[in-house]
């Protein structure tokens, strides 16, 4: 059953027109402006318990899309409903449905420790002493806030407020998090308690995730299913794993020979062979025809390896592909 129900949303915002030649900078405050259409018509539904990605490049208009959910930004036109509240209208029950972190702004106070900040919010949500104690203790488990509750937020390294930012969002256990590129400039270490913990949430909770991130392995590891936006449209909508079979159907067997090993034995049946530039041996198979361990069985008993992987078929790949196919 959906929890999130979008139709026919759009948003046109209000720029100046790029202005160039002498003084341009001064004479841009007085340029004419013009409307641009940021999200165009944008339709989805979301299931409780789903985990979303919302994907697209630089200026797609994911951000938007997700300011308007969250009730931020009123949309110029279309609907909206989160657990059957219209955000921008019923801003009281929709806050408590939500959570919102935006890897760009913490939502905590800069100059309050952590501590203090999560106790404001557990005094605006009326939670309960005995919850908010345990909330704490199964964040810990995973963010370790224990380090930092009482360190001002100004204080803190990007991923300790990271994760602050997350227990905030988190604290009245909404039914909805959204999060806007949450893992921007952290170390891989950081990165992946911060997977760790929206993939414990979903789990334990059932909390559902719309999830905008340019880094590919965010949603590899946390979404089965993303949404992919170009110019303000969504251009796919589905399955990740159905995506990827669609637009790379292969998969590849990267073989370096060993010194003096006969390089023309590595083949395998049912597998393309490929000479690299860099002097590797590609092995290149559908993974309906045959399996990467038959592949490498085959080509490693033929001869002397001296190093080999596989390579899965990239997002980021797949992305560039719907893209070129978009604009054509
Ligand atoms: N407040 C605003 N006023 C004017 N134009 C805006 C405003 N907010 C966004 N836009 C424009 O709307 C378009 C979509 O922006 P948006 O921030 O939603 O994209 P995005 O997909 O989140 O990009 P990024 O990955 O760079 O964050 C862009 O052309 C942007 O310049």
């Amino acid at each position: 059953m959906p929890i999130i129900e979008v139709a026919e949303l759009s948003k046109d915002f209000r720029k100046p027109q790029p202005t160039t030649g002498r003084l341009a900078g001064v004479r841009q405050l007085w340029a004419p402006t013009r409307m641009v259409r940021a999200v165009d018509r944008v339709g989805f539904t979301v299931d409780r318990g789903e985990m979303v990605g919302y994907l697209g490049a630089n200026g797609a208009g994911k951000s938007t899309t997700i300011k308007m959910l969250t009730g931020i930004v009123v949309p110029t036109s279309g609907t909206v409903r989160v657990d059957g509240v219209v955000p921008w209208k019923d801003r009281k029950k929709h806050a408590h449905n939500i959570g919102v972190v935006f890897g760009q702004k913490t939502q905590l106070w800069f100059d309050l420790p952590l501590r203090v900040s999560l106790e404001t919010i557990r005094d605006l949500y009326r939670i309960s002493a005995v919850e908010y104690a345990s909330r704490i203790d199964e964040f810990n488990e995973v963010l370790q806030l224990k380090d930092f509750l009482d360190t001002p937020i100004r204080s803190l390294s990007l991923g300790q407020r990271m994760r602050g930012d997350l227990a905030g969002a988190m604290l009245h256990r909404p039914q909805v998090l959204y999060l806007d590129e949450p893992t921007v400039g952290l170390d891989v270490v950081a990165k992946q308690a911060l997977r760790d913990f929206i993939a414990e949430q979903n789990r334990a909770h059932s909390t559902t995730v719309m999830i905008t991130t340019h880094d590919m392995d965010d949603i590899e590891q946390l979404c089965k299913r993303i949404v992919l936006i170009d110019r303000g449209r969504v251009v796919y909508d589905g399955n990740l794993s159905a995506l990827k079979r669609r637009y790379l159907p292969f998969r590849e067997v990267v073989i370096t020979p060993a010194e003096g090993a006969g390089r023309t034995l590595i083949r395998a049946e049912r597998a393309d062979r490929l000479e690299n530039p860099d002097g590797t041996i590609s092995l290149r198979f559908d993974p309906e025809q045959t399996s990467a361990a038959a592949v490498i069985a085959q080509a490693i008993s033929a001869t002397e390896i001296a190093d080999l992987h596989v390579n899965e078929p990239k997002l980021e790949d797949v992305v560039r592909l719907i893209y070129a196919e978009a604009a054509r």
